[in-house]
């Protein structure tokens, strides 16, 4: 198994899974942010979110309480935000 290893669309990197994605445009970018705010702090796990290039958004998923561990939360959390993603 390589170092970085897909798991879904997400890869796994550095005990991070890790995806980037690209809206239409800045306005978008920040609201698909928002959304993503609002499922963290509904389930209290919080992602590493980097808003660049006007309308790019990476995130990265971890699982700090564990020693920054991905774990089944991390995995449950990328479906979710994939969902958001598909309903926008
Ligand atoms: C008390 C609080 O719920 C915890 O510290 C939460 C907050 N958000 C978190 N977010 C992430 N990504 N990992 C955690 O372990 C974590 N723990």
């Amino acid at each position: 198994m390589n170092q970085k290893t897909k798991i879904m669309n997400w890869s796994k990197k550095n005990n991070q899974l890790e995806k980037s994605y690209v809206m239409d445009d800045f306005k978008q970018a920040i609201q698909f942010v928002n959304k993503v705010a609002d499922l963290a702090e509904q389930k209290e796990h919080h992602p590493s979110i980097h808003i660049h290039s006007y309308k790019n958004v990476d995130i990265r998923l971890t699982t700090h309480d564990q020693g920054n561990k991905v774990t089944e939360i991390d995995q449950e959390m990328s479906r979710e935000i994939d969902e958001i993603k598909k309903q926008m």
